[in-house]
């Protein structure tokens, strides 16, 4: 079913009232109607860059969509679900394709036990977009990160329209995560507190660079702070008992990644940089193609890459662990794909 929450007649009208942004973008949001989809539907919805907000979902978005479109910003919300080639009108004319459809983590798992679920949700999405929309800048947020990037380049790969540039694996909330953590240690507003956090997005795969930022932890605090970082995403699978994982700090995060995005990309601002997992030379001489470091963001999407930086002893331990996890947490992503072919 697609619908439109704007007739033909005042949409062809606000095409003219809305240029008050002159580079407004369509932004497709898949797995809109999730627990992270409706309340990163709600925050792009006040982001003057989105000229149209596209919401996917095999269920329920025209009742978010029809919800969200009250809210009195400029952007245009559409609602689809899969029946009359909804993820086709939903992709066509994206500039950026945001996904965090799929399966949460329940108490006892890993974000690598998600794997078998949504692997196949985020294989078939990410070739509706090789279809649909392949110049768009494509945010992947479904778990586990790690393996489900690789999938979406494989998949793009095979229909021959990947460029590594526009693909992006979100980790900012572990960022988020870690500046208000150190402020808690340290105190200070959380806003001033940049960490840095490279490596993947799962346990010992993400690394805090603490010794960059500028603040001086003992050895306590830092064995405290780093598994912290690394296992945020535990503290809110418990607390919510079977109720799923974050979905709110992630669409807040995930809000303001996209809003870099756009910013950078249709926006022509530049100089922005952001923490996301990236094909990356960083670690490619040993066999890791994958990994989150700082990245500037440019108008064709990734720019420059940041290198690690200076790391301590304890950081490059931290490294050490993370690269053999990811190695086959790409693996698998890689031949997922690989034996649907
Ligand atoms: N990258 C990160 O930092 C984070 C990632 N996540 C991940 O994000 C994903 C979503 O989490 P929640 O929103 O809490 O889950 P949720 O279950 O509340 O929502 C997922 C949505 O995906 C939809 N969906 C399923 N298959 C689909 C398909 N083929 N096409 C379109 N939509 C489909 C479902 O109908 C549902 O509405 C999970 O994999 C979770 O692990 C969660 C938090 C942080
Ligand atoms: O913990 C999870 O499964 C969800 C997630 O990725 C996070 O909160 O960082």
């Amino acid at each position: 079913m697609f619908v439109t929450t704007r007739s033909i007649a005042s949409t062809a009208k606000r095409a003219f009232s809305t240029s008050a942004v002159s580079n407004a973008a369509k932004v497709a949001v898949l797995g809109a109607a999730g627990g992270i989809g409706q309340s990163l539907s709600l925050l792009l919805k006040q982001n003057p860059n989105i000229s149209d907000l596209a919401l996917y979902d095999i269920v329920n978005t025209p009742g978010v969509a029809a919800d969200i479109s009250h809210i009195n910003t400029n952007s245009k919300v559409t609602g689809y679900v899969p029946e009359n080639n909804g993820l086709a009108k939903a992709l066509e004319g994206s500039n950026v394709v945001v996904i965090p459809a799929g399966v949460p983590r329940k108490p006892g798992m890993t974000r690598d036990d998600l794997f078998n679920t949504n692997a196949s949700i985020v294989q078939g999405l990410a070739d509706a977009c090789a279809q649909y929309c392949p110049t768009a800048h494509i945010l992947i947020i479904s778990n586990p990160v790690n393996s489900t990037v690789p999938i979406v380049a494989e998949t793009f790969k095979a229909r021959g329209v990947y460029d590594p540039k526009r693909l992006f694996g979100v980790t900012s909330l572990d960022v988020v995560r870690a500046s208000r953590f150190v402020s808690e240690v340290k105190g200070g507003d959380p806003k001033d507190i940049h960490i840095t956090v490279v490596g993947g997005h799962s346990g010992v795969t993400i690394v805090p660079l603490l010794s960059q930022s500028g603040k001086s932890f003992t050895q306590e605090e830092l064995d405290a702070l780093t598994h912290r970082i690394q296992f945020g995403g535990d503290e809110v699978v418990k607390a919510k008992d079977g109720k799923g994982s974050a979905t709110l700090s992630m669409a807040f995060a995930g809000a303001r990644f996209a809003n870099s995005v756009l910013e950078a990309t249709v926006g022509g601002k530049r100089g922005i940089v952001e923490p996301t997992f990236v094909e990356s030379p960083v670690f490619a001489d040993q066999g890791v193609e994958f990994f989150a470091t700082n990245v500037e963001l440019g108008a064709n999407g990734v720019e420059k890459i940041h290198p690690l930086g200076k790391l301590s002893a304890y950081e490059e331990k931290l490294v050490e662990a993370a690269l053999p996890e990811l190695k086959k947490n790409i693996a698998k992503g890689k031949s997922f794909v690989a034996s649907k072919q």
